[in-house]
């Protein structure tokens, strides 16, 4: 059976994944298997930045956003001879298999290194919820709570001087963080890669939110990417009858103490992860599938399309 694994996050961080590091770490020791935590992502596996975690170390840190391993982005890893040199940094230690937690970059990495001999298991650790073999990811649902708490802030604000606040919402080309945010919130508009983005409509579309349904606010969520928020609020107060402010959330949606969901699902999804490799199982990822938690190979993981969210934008609309 197997004796020594690690455990790495990388990428953007997550609120959640300390949760995740800490079932990875409890489950493993609690099955007499010895656990090495590895620091910011695939260059402390390079660099060697790797240290035994105990029962205690991983105390303390279910409520607490961010990551107590660090995280990084190393580009170089899809480098072969890059990953050799980690390759050996690992064998050295004995350490015969890794818990990557992550997104779909981080994956490529974890299926790379299993197919030199390292079995892998990835977890889903982002914000964005873009990881299309899961329906969430472990972030997420703490993001989706940070946006909402932001926007009804703005909403009092925006109704009390007839304005229209122009809110951009991370997810990097997935805009499942601003469309579950529009329903959470009443936004008035959604745009996101899906929906597209026509200025002049949305802004016919103010216009007769002003004039015709006499609103005495709007808030228009977009995704990150898609456009210059605060060009577009300018746009907004010369062309319509609403005063426009653009505020764009950035790095807060990805803070804070992980909800209480989040935790849940990273304990559930760090538990799976120990037990398929003491089963001698890589090259997959862990997901959320109809409350079931399940696991797929991750080439598999990172080539399902990105499922239409049609009927929720269609909710949308039938919600303003
Ligand atoms: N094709 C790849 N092969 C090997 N490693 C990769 C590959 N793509 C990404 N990685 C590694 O994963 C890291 C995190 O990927 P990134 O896309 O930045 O974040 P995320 O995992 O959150 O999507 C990268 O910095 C790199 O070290
Ligand atoms: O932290 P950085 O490097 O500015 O990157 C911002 C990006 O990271 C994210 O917050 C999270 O993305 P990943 O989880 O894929 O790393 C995206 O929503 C955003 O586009
Ligand atoms: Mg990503």
């Amino acid at each position: 059976m197997i004796k020594r694994i690690g455990v790495l996050t990388s990428g953007g961080d997550a609120p959640g994944m300390n949760a995740a590091i800490r079932a990875v770490t409890r489950v493993a020791l609690n099955s007499g298997i010895e656990v090495f935590g590895i620091y910011d992502g695939y260059r402390g596996m390079v660099d060697g930045h790797i240290e035994p975690l105990t029962r205690k170390e991983v105390g303390e840190v279910i409520d607490r956003g961010g990551t107590v391993l660090g995280s990084a982005r190393l580009p170089e890893f899809k480098d072969p001879s890059v990953r050799e040199k980690a390759v050996e940094q690992l064998k050295k230690r004995g350490i015969e298999a890794v818990v990557v937690i992550g997104g779909d970059g981080s994956y490529r990495g974890a299926l790379a290194l299993t197919e030199m001999g390292i079995n892998c298991i990835g977890l889903p650790g982002t914000i964005d919820n873009d990881i299309t073999s899961t329906d969430y990811t472990i972030g997420f649902d703490t993001a989706l709570h940070t946006v909402v708490e932001a926007v009804d802030k703005l909403r009092d604000t925006s109704s009390s001087h007839h304005r229209c606040s122009v809110v951009e919402v991370m997810g990097n080309r997935c805009g499942d963080l601003t469309l579950w945010a529009g329903i959470a919130c009443g936004a008035e508009i959604v745009v996101t890669a899906q929906t597209g983005f026509d200025e002049e409509e949305v802004l016919e579309r103010l216009r007769e939110l002003d004039l015709v349904r006499k609103k005495r606010h709007a808030i228009v969520l977009i995704s990150e990417k898609i456009t210059d928020v605060h060009q577009f609020a300018r746009k907004i107060t010369q062309t319509t009858g609403f005063s426009g402010r653009a505020t764009i959330l950035g790095h807060i949606q990805r803070g804070g103490s992980p909800t209480p969901s989040d935790r849940v699902l990273a304990s559930r999804m760090g538990e799976k992860a120990v037990d398929l490799l003491m089963q001698g199982i890589g090259g997959r990822c862990v997901c959320i599938q109809q409350n079931e938690i399940v696991d797929v190979a991750i080439e598999e993981a990172l080539s399902v399309p990105r499922e239409s969210r049609k009927q929720l934008y269609n909710l949308f609309e039938r919600l303003v």
